[in-house]
């Protein structure tokens, strides 16, 4: 469904925040700092998928469960900010999951890697968001904080630190992102991105 002018007031309005970095940079602590502080202030994308839903799932509330046809039309259609095939099942974010958040009076938080960061920046009619960039002290902290956490085998762990040296590098020289926070000190990071997300410095 293409974006009603209304909707994308909504969205420039509460312009959403893009935040992005390696796996394992702190993303989802920094967030859950954010939403503890802030409770109704921010707001998650439904996303679409073409997974099966599992049990306990409900549609439109974890993803919207659609179709390969219907996603593929939704593509087409230029329905999508960003979208990807993983492991054989299409995910996206839609204009319309976006604009939800946004006519709630809240910012929507996309939590996206850096593909989907290159499709947002450059789509032709979604409003520019802002781009925030985690990024780890260097490379053997991310390492040890990946091990720390106990959830990735030895092989995704070495994936995981491959990408994210692809990544800094994007976020160095890519011209996309507003602001780059170093995730050395959690509470110092924490009190960066926060500003950034919340008065634009
Ligand atoms: N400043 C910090 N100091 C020490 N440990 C940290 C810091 N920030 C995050 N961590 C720890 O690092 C690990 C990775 O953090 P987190 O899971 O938030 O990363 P992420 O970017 O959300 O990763 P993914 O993209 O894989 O979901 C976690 O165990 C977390 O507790």
């Amino acid at each position: 469904m293409a974006p009603t002018g209304k909707d994308l007031e909504a969205v420039e309005k509460n312009r959403p925040i893009v935040i992005s970095g390696p796996s394992g940079s702190g993303k989802s602590t920094i967030l859950k700092k954010l939403f503890e502080e802030f409770p109704d202030r921010f707001g998650f994308s439904v996303s679409h998928t073409t997974r099966a839903p599992r049990a306990g799932e409900v549609d439109g509330r974890e993803y919207h469960f659609t179709t390969p046809s219907a996603f593929t039309a939704l593509v087409d259609a230029g329905g999508f900010i960003e979208h990807a095939t993983f492991g054989g099942n299409m995910y996206g974010t839609s204009i319309q999951a976006v604009e939800d958040i946004a006519k709630e009076g809240k910012i929507c938080i996309l939590d996206i890697e850096m593909e989907g960061v290159k499709q947002v920046a450059s789509h032709a009619n979604f409003p520019r968001p802002r781009f925030l960039f985690l990024q780890p002290p260097s490379v053997e902290i991310l390492e040890q904080r990946l091990r720390g956490r106990a959830t990735d085998s030895e092989e995704a762990i070495q994936k995981r630190l491959k990408q994210a040296e692809v990544e800094m590098e994007f976020a160095r020289s890519g011209g996309i992102h507003d602001k780059i926070v170093v995730n050395d000190d959690l509470d110092t990071a924490y009190k960066e991105a926060r500003d950034f997300i919340i008065d634009g410095k």
